[in-house]
């Protein structure tokens, strides 16, 4: 089934949900456009009074004033709303992307690049906000600014209207190529300086193999092409940066001077279209100026509604992922991926007594029956069947590759096996609640992955439930006490990486797996980092939380080795 949440039906939502701040946007974009019309027009009456002798009231120079404010209030008010705005889709999108990512099987998870990842959450989201703040409301603010003027010229004067109609698709065709070529070579740019940064510490870097080929010549040559290149996009964006401001200027004076000539020609067919009197004058040269400006910008907003489409695309991509999997698995794949949704859809029918007290007589911790696994095509167990008991201490053992640490991510519920059983009591390993997950399973890795935080919250993951004693009951018990009491403010030290030995990292590791008192401890390979020395303080430590749980080990080493080895 493919996922709902792409992302015009987040747009949706979210102008739905925000209709107030929506209605404020239309009546700000409609009012800005509206009050920015009148000032040439009063300016036109005031002129006309003028030259005919007429006395100009004061209101007249109030109103003007009054109008240009209000236009400065309304395009004020509209960029604010359009910021708030912005945040609301950047934080809609931002949410449903995190909503689907944690939904995702942990085999997908395993398949995406993290910068992919990340430029999706980032990049992209803000340049599908980009499409409505700098695009879509901008585009059709400006379009609607343009048919407008031309509304009101053409009732002042037709002939200019005609005369706009000509130059404006030229105007617009000239924005679209010097636009274009300008990104062209500021993209080429960007290259050609990414290329030159790069190169000097990779000059540096190969400096020996440089030297020894005698290569510093071509090495030379290539820094000297980058540069070049550089140099020649930024003359090309230079070129056109210089040419477009001059050239519109020009036109736009062109116009007025033409429209000016032909009003002063005397001749009466070209007056019943260029005829005006000098209060209109001054107003069509007002407009005439405003109206150059948003065929600018429509040029600017093409160029973002087309970076945002490849946005969306990707974004649509990302909401799509699972779906595609689906698809291929119908057809040729016969693993079946859990997604954590699937998967809590199925805890919620399940309660942890029948994980932790099922059958009294039964003393079984875990049990793996005729269990066949594969990632894609590629077939890692086939029928691996064991059992733990309650208590019991085991160490896979097997040739590198055999899947000892698959059996681990089994075991977690992480993935579901294509045929046979896996079991944790009496509970289907991926149908164990998520809630209970932490104080049924304690998994510790070949090294300690730090979150942002301090040293009590490496141990509690931030979970509210653990209390103050069970977290120094854990620092005790894996022997850190005294280390973290050193620090400078013990427990609530920020971790840095230097603040801890590797040993002292790993120990950490075993507290956090220990502080939610779980009854099976997975361990995969917790010593392969450690000298011999460090390797002894870390068993003792693991010795005393092994003490009364059910303990699964993957080592390598012998010395590492607990209890009954099971092979796999
Ligand atoms: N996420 C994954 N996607 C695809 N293949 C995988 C994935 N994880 C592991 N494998 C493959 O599955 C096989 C078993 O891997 P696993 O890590 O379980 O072996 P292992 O016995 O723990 O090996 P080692 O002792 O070297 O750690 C390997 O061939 C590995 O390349």
């Amino acid at each position: 089934m493919k996922h709902k949440g792409n992302v015009r039906n987040i747009l949706i939502t979210t102008v739905k949900r925000q209709k107030w701040l929506s209605i404020g946007i239309l009546i700000a974009v409609l009012g800005a456009i509206g009050a920015s019309l009148i000032p040439p027009l009063l300016l036109g009456k005031i002129v006309d009074s003028i030259t005919e002798g007429d006395a100009v009231a004061f209101s007249f120079f109030v109103l003007y004033f009054v109008v240009l404010a209000l236009t400065g209030f309304m395009d004020t008010a509209r960029e604010s709303l359009l910021t708030v705005f912005g945040q609301k889709i950047t934080h809609a999108l931002r949410s449903r992307l995190m909503e689907k990512f944690l939904g995702l099987s942990a085999d997908t998870i395993n398949q995406q690049e993290p910068g992919t990842m990340v430029s999706r959450f980032v990049g992209d989201v803000d340049t599908v906000e980009n499409l409505f703040t700098s695009g879509i409301i901008s585009m059709f603010a400006d379009t609607c600014k343009i048919l407008s003027i031309l509304a009101v010229i053409w009732f002042r004067n037709k002939g200019l209207t005609l005369v706009l109609l000509f130059l404006l698709p030229f105007l617009f065709w000239f924005t679209r190529h010097v636009q274009k070529n300008m990104l062209t070579a500021q993209i080429e740019n960007r290259r050609a300086v990414g290329r030159a940064s790069g190169h000097v510490p990779e000059t540096i870097h190969n400096i020996r193999t440089i030297h020894c080929f005698g290569k510093e010549k071509y090495m030379e040559e290539r820094y000297d092409k980058y540069i070049s290149d550089s140099y020649r996009a930024m003359e090309r964006t230079n070129f056109y940066d210089a040419i477009y401001s001059p050239v519109i200027l020009i036109l736009n004076a062109v116009v007025v001077a033409v429209v000016m000539l032909l009003s002063a020609s005397g001749d009466q067919q070209i007056l019943t279209f260029f005829g005006m009197s000098a209060g209109t004058a001054v107003a069509v040269i007002n407009y005439i100026s405003q109206i150059f400006t948003p065929v600018e910008s429509l040029g600017m907003e093409i160029q973002t509604i087309q970076s945002a489409m490849a946005g969306i695309h990707r974004i649509n991509e990302f909401f799509n992922l699972e779906a595609d999997e689906a698809d291929r698995a119908s057809g040729k794949r016969q693993g079946v991926r859990k997604t954590a949704k699937d998967i809590s859809e199925q805890k919620k029918q399940v309660t942890i007594d029948k994980i932790h007290t099922a059958d009294a007589g039964d003393q079984t911790a875990v049990s793996f029956e005729n269990v066949v696994f594969g990632y894609d095509e590629h077939l890692v167990l086939e029928g691996v069947s064991f059992e733990v008991k309650k208590g019991e201490q085991v160490t896979l053992s097997g040739r590198t590759g055999a899947g000892k640490s698959t059996i681990l991510k089994l075991l977690l519920g992480l993935y579901e096996p294509q045929s046979g059983s896996i079991r944790i009591g009496n509970v289907s390993a991926t149908e164990v609640p998520e809630e209970e997950r932490r104080s049924l399973f304690g998994y510790v890795e070949q090294s300690f992955h730090m979150v942002p935080g301090t040293v009590r919250e490496q141990i509690t993951l931030y979970d509210r439930s653990i209390t103050e004693k069970q977290v120094q009951a854990a620092a005790r018990l894996t022997g850190l006490e005294d280390s973290i009491a050193s620090l400078e403010n013990g427990y609530d030290t920020v971790c840095t990486p230097e603040i801890f030995s590797q040993g002292q990292w790993q120990l950490l590791s075993i507290a956090r797996a220990a502080v939610a008192e779980p009854s099976i401890l997975l361990l995969d390979e917790i010593t392969a980092n450690l000298d011999v020395e460090t390797e002894k303080e870390v068993l003792q430590a693991l010795r005393r939380v092994s003490e009364n749980r059910t303990v699964i080990s993957i080592s390598h080493r012998t010395s590492a080795e607990m209890g009954r080895i099971i092979m796999v």
